[in-house]
């Protein structure tokens, strides 16, 4: 069988990705964590490509915590940046074909209309900034990769914002989230299910890609979505971004174009608040 190593295997989209390819007969899914499958570690690399001579790995280690990245660049760089490099000198050395997840954090956010491909990136968070970093490492390394930017992921695994508000939902009557940062929610398993398309397909359609759920939304909206499709009585309160002080700055808006992964890749895209219905099921909402 056919080898693919996932970094980052169990968190939360690394979760979903074993979820998803549970049934998956034609390829070997190796999943490593944190310590197995170090994405600083060169050496432990090397001995990983060299054993399982991997035709994909797919990426989804990552520094994710934005507010704590403020105060950590060093960090947050070498695992969103030299990492991710780290990952691509060996994919191109061993002609593995790297899928890396990448994030709308790398969009300023200050235009409106849906953001391309095309668009120029200009993080204003340094979690943005090194993935974006990651991003351009890459694509400097590795001739056979797919960067997707995906947004505001969730799932039933790991920590995420559904959980979030569901956790802090269940001890409080009322609730303020901001309402003027707008995007477009992404079920994780959705994310999944795409990339088992492109390793599936055989595709060679490298590139960069967008793919969050169909629609738009803010971080206020999605909360009330939450909680109404929980049957919850929670008050959501509509707070200006003034007014909910946080460390990282975050784009007021990063709605992604999704025409170039529909067109290339076949993939069709699930609207936000099917895919929440479907994850709250599994929470067992
Ligand atoms: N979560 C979101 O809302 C979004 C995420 N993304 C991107 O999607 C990808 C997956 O995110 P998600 O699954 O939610 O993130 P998680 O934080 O759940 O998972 C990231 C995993 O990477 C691991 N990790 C950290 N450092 C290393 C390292 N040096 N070597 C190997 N593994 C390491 C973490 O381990 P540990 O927990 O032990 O540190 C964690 O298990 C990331 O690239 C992220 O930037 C994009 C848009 C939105
Ligand atoms: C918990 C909470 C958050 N918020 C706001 C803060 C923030 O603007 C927004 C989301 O907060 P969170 O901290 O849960 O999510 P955050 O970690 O900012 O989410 C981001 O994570 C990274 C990894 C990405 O790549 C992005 O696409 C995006 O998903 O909601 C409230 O207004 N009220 C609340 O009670």
């Amino acid at each position: 069988m056919k080898n693919i190593l996932v970094f980052g295997g169990v968190g939360q989209l690394g979760q979903c990705i074993q979820k998803a390819s549970a049934s998956s007969e034609q390829f070997n899914f190796i999943y490593l964590d944190e310590v197995k499958g170090n994405i600083l570690d060169n050496s432990l690399l090397s001995d990983l490509f060299e054993e399982y001579k991997p035709v994909y790995i797919i990426n989804c280690a990552a520094y994710t915590a934005v507010d704590k990245a403020e105060d950590e660049l060093e960090l947050s760089r070498k695992i969103n940046a030299t990492g991710a490099e780290n990952l691509a000198n060996l994919s191109e050395q061993f002609g593995s074909t790297m899928i890396h997840i990448s994030t709308d954090f790398v969009f300023e956010g200050n235009q409106t209309g849906l953001l391309t491909e095309e668009d120029i990136a200009k993080p204003v968070g340094v979690y943005g900034l090194t993935k974006l970093e990651g991003e351009v490492a890459i694509q400097k390394a590795a001739h056979k990769y797919f960067i997707l930017r995906t947004s505001w992921l969730y799932s039933e695994f790991a920590n995420n914002f559904v959980k979030t508000m569901l956790r802090l939902g269940a001890d409080r009557p009322e609730l303020g989230v901001i309402v003027d940062q707008v995007g477009s929610p992404t079920y994780a398993v959705d994310l999944a299910k795409v990339i088992l398309q492109i390793i599936e397909s055989g595709s060679e359609a490298y590139g960069l890609y967008h793919y969050s759920n169909e629609g738009v939304t803010s971080w206020y909206d999605f909360a009330s979505t939450i909680f109404e499709l929980a049957g919850l009585k929670v008050k959501v309160k509509a707070l200006k971004t003034s007014e909910y002080p946080t460390k990282a700055r975050r784009p007021f808006y990063s709605v992604m174009d999704k025409t170039k992964v529909k067109q290339n890749l076949g993939v069709e895209v699930p609207y936000w608040r099917d895919s929440l219905k479907t994850c709250l099921v599994e929470l067992g909402y």
